[in-house]
């Protein structure tokens, strides 16, 4: 199987031209890629996602052994090295005719699922004739294992807050914004905003699965020029918005990320932490799903969808989508 995910640099010369590659022909204004530049400087330009996705394919491996399945796993990024074509061009060297692909979303949309759609087929026409057949697996955003491990990485962020505070904390989901003209596209269902209604309903679902009633779901890192909308409220303003309410603490839960990602540890364990430290309110970031040993679990479940015919597992009444071969639309028109 190929692990598909986004790449990160690993170093301060590495930066800018990671940079570079994300926002290629994305319409990103400059003055933006300086200020992304810098949150990545304050970790040495080092983004931790390619050391957790290392950690994810090791777990994801011990899971596929103890299963007593032979599968092999290769790495490639979409914007930095090991790159996806290159990953590619060493399955076909190796002889692989056929590989499932597993791509670390949860999500469909652009970024999360048609865009790693693209990069699958510019590997293959990268590759050439020899290019492995590259089936996608689908978005797991509704999986039970996702959701629980989500769940339970809450429970333990109400349980690290002040007790006098815990009680009347507020549960706050966030997930990366995208511009509501992305957003209004129509998901496999015919129906618009197929990825915030996919964050909403796990959100939904992680909150029941908590025991948690009341609780809010926001953005954050928006990006590209100002005057073009994205989704809203952005989690910093909400946090003013909580405050003048008379919230006095907050649980966070980055249920948008696989794992800490630059922007959960730098976005919301420094630039909304602090926020809530100025406003004097109690804040408490929860776990992602990534590092949880649920998480390779989930992954071997999805791959046995393909190779024993395994039931898709699901909570929600929102389809499987997400799933195709060599970068074709899973369904029509998405
Ligand atoms: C929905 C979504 C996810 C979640 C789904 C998923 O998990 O894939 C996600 C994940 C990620 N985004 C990441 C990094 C970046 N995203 C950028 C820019 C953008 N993201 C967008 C959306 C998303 N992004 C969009 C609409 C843009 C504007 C440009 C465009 O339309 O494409 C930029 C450019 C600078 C900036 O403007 O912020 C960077 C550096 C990293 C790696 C972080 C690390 O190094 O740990 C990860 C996992
Ligand atoms: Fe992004």
């Amino acid at each position: 199987m190929l692990f598909l995910s986004f790449g990160g640099p690993e170093g301060p010369d590495e930066v800018r031209p990671f940079l570079e590659n994300v926002t290629r022909g994305r319409g990103v204004p400059p003055e933006r890629l300086d200020e992304v530049a810098e949150h990545y400087h304050h970790f040495g330009g080092v983004s931790p996602i390619n050391r957790l996705n290392k950690d994810i394919m090791s777990a994801l491996e011990g899971e596929l052994a103890e299963q007593g399945r032979r599968l092999p796993v290769y790495f490639g990024n979409r914007n930095w090295y090991p790159m996806v074509e290159d990953t590619v061009a060493k399955m076909a060297d190796d002889g692989v005719r056929r590989a499932l692909v597993f791509a670390t979303s949860a999500w469909g949309g652009y970024s999360g699922c048609k865009q790693y759609h693209e990069d699958i087929a510019r590997a293959r026409a990268a590759v050439g004739e020899r290019a492995p057949e590259l089936v996608k697996i689908r978005q797991f955003f509704d999986h039970p294992l996702f959701i629980e491990a989500n769940a339970d990485a809450v429970r333990r962020a109400f349980a690290e807050l002040d007790p006098a505070q815990r009680e009347q904390a507020r549960l706050v989901f966030t997930a990366h914004s995208i511009p509501l003209k992305a957003d209004a596209q129509d998901g496999p269902d015919g129906r618009p905003q197929w990825y915030s209604r996919q964050v909403a309903e796990a959100s939904r679902l992680v909150a029941e699965a908590a025991g948690v009633d009341a609780y809010d779901l926001v953005w954050q890192s928006r990006s590209g020029p100002p005057q073009v909308p994205w989704l809203e409220p952005d989690i910093c303003d909400h946090l003013d918005d909580l405050h003048a309410k008379g919230v006095q603490a907050v649980v966070v839960s980055p249920i948008g990320f696989v794992s800490d990602h630059l922007e959960v540890v730098w976005d919301l364990d420094n630039e909304a932490a602090e926020k809530a430290a100025e406003l004097g309110m109690g804040f408490a970031r929860a776990a992602t799903a990534g590092p949880d040993p649920r998480f390779a679990k989930l992954i071997v479940e999805l791959i046995a969808e393909h190779t024993d015919g395994a039931e898709p597992r699901k909570l929600s009444e929102l389809p499987a989508a997400g799933s195709s071969a060599n970068g074709e639309p899973c369904a029509p028109g998405c």
